[in-house]
């Protein structure tokens, strides 16, 4: 006899981007009594070049702080779940509901323009649950709208940026016994003041594992547009192989380092519960898909699982020949500190070293400000910042031990003529890291796919 599973799935915007995508979503339901807690994203892109409901709520948060008119917004925002509901008979009545929280959405009292902005965004995914829990029950299925305050999802006060609190865990748990299909929104929780922040973009992947984690879920069935997780993004390279088992440390570092497909974030709450994560296309469910588990499966032929990279870092370069080098990175550290600033790595040598930070944290004037900062606390004999890298990561379990890889990386990257700003080898002992010119990018994730997953 089968054993039963207890899942959790959560549907991406591209597979709730339309009636036609609804209806797929709907039987994948359909075809598995164990999807007990199905977590959904706002509606997504329809066709390359279509804007995502996220997108339009956040154009629609900023003419309301910009006191614009924002009827040409709301209305395509109304269109797109009424498109839904249409399609599926919801009531009229049930969609005024939606419509009219759209439409109220700026009649709320918002503490500031952050969380203004975070409520706004939110709505995406908490009317597609709700429209959804509909649709499934118009369907015949027994099922619910759970909203993240009546489900325990505690996270912390930062509005576009949240983060779980532990504590929600035991709260989740007290969900799983339930015998209804649970529909929850993905992307958003509450503060312990009761209001509402979103996780970072992408964040519904983090509240699907946060419910697998939570109701002590076997398997976390991610569906989304693609039949795996490839080795390299299937936008750059084209047709690589898929991945059809990883371990979670390898699909940690990459989604760090730009595979979208799965939010990095999401993997811990996986790791923490020791939840199956299994990444499945809602066009082709039949398809096996990428299982991510802590198990190791290394093919001798293939020690590299994948090869990502990820734009839109800068480093800021310090040179100082140190008679005394004590404090000295607590300096550097305790200025970014100050102003919010986080950094990602920094590699050093005898006499120079440097920060490696997200870019997207820096303005002009911050840049300024922080060279003049750090001028002062370190009287460096050379300091710059360099913008415009990418990191390129080249990962795989089956890299521990192996020699002559990091050659073999070199030599491909060399034979194109990518330029190597940064190294990074030996902080993780399944990635290597580089850092190059943003527009080489590209060129450099062929070469090493080439290099790597040669056909056999
Ligand atoms: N290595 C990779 N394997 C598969 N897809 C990838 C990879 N890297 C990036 N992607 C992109 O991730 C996309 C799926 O993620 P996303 O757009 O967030 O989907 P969803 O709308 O389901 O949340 C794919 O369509 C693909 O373009
Ligand atoms: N809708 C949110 C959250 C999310 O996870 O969406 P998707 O599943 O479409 O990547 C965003 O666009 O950021």
């Amino acid at each position: 006899m089968e054993e039963t599973l207890m899942k959790v799935v959560k549907f991406g915007g591209s597979s709730l981007a339309n009636a036609a995508q609804v209806s797929k979503v709907v039987n994948i339901i359909k075809a598995d009594d164990q999807r007990r807690f199905v977590v959904v994203s706002a509606p997504g892109k329809r066709f390359s070049g279509d804007i995502k409901v996220t997108d339009l709520l956040i154009q629609y948060a900023n003419a309301v702080i910009n006191k614009q008119d924002a009827t040409p917004i709301t209305d395509q925002i109304i269109a797109r779940y009424q498109e839904i509901a249409e399609a599926f008979a919801i009531p009229a009545g049930d969609f005024e509901e939606i419509r009219s929280t759209i439409l109220g959405l700026p009649q709320h009292d918002y503490q500031d323009n952050d969380y203004l902005m975070a409520t706004f965004k939110a709505h995406g995914e908490r009317l597609n649950a709700v429209l959804f829990a509909k649709v499934l029950t118009a369907q015949g299925l027994k099922a619910k709208y759970l909203d993240p305050r009546e489900a325990g999802l505690i996270v912390t006060d930062s509005p576009n940026d949240a983060e779980v609190i532990p504590e929600s865990y035991d709260r989740i748990s007290e969900w799983s016994a339930s015998s209804l299909i649970r529909v929850i929104p993905g992307f958003f929780g509450y503060n312990l003041q009761g209001q509402i922040c979103t996780f970072s973009r992408g964040g519904s992947d983090i509240t699907g594992a946060i419910i697998a984690r939570g109701v002590h879920a076997d398997r976390y069935e991610n569906f989304t547009d693609v039949n795996a997780i490839y080795a390299a993004n299937p936008a750059v390279v084209h047709n690589p192989i898929a991945i059809h088992h990883m371990t979670f440390r390898e699909m940690r570092e990459l989604s760090y380092a730009g595979f979208s497909v799965f939010h990095d974030e999401a993997l811990i709450p996986a790791i923490q519960g020791d939840v199956e994560v299994v990444v499945k296309n809602t066009n082709h469910p039949s398809e096996r898909g990428t299982s991510i588990t802590s198990t190791k499966r290394v093919n001798p032929a293939y020690p590299v699982s994948g090869i990502a990279s990820s734009p839109n870092f800068c480093g800021i370069y310090i040179r100082k020949y140190m008679l005394d080098k004590k404090g000295y990175s607590q300096k550097i550290l305790n200025i970014l500190a100050e102003h919010g600033l986080s950094y990602e790595h920094m590699p050093s040598g005898i006499d120079d070293l440097t920060v490696i930070m997200r870019q997207d944290q820096l303005t002009d004037d911050l840049e300024d400000t922080l060279i003049r900062e750090l001028v002062i606390a370190l009287r460096p004999d050379e300091i710059h910042i360099t913008h415009d890298y990418s990191l390129l990561m080249v990962v795989g379990e089956g890299m521990v031990n192996r020699t002559g890889l990091m050659s073999k990386a070199t030599d491909a990257l060399a034979r194109q003529n990518v330029k190597l700003v940064m190294v990074n080898q030996g902080a993780s002992e399944i990635s290597m890291m580089f850092g190059i010119q943003e527009d080489h990018a590209n060129i450099a994730v062929q070469a090493l796919y080439d290099a790597f997953f040669p056909d056999l």
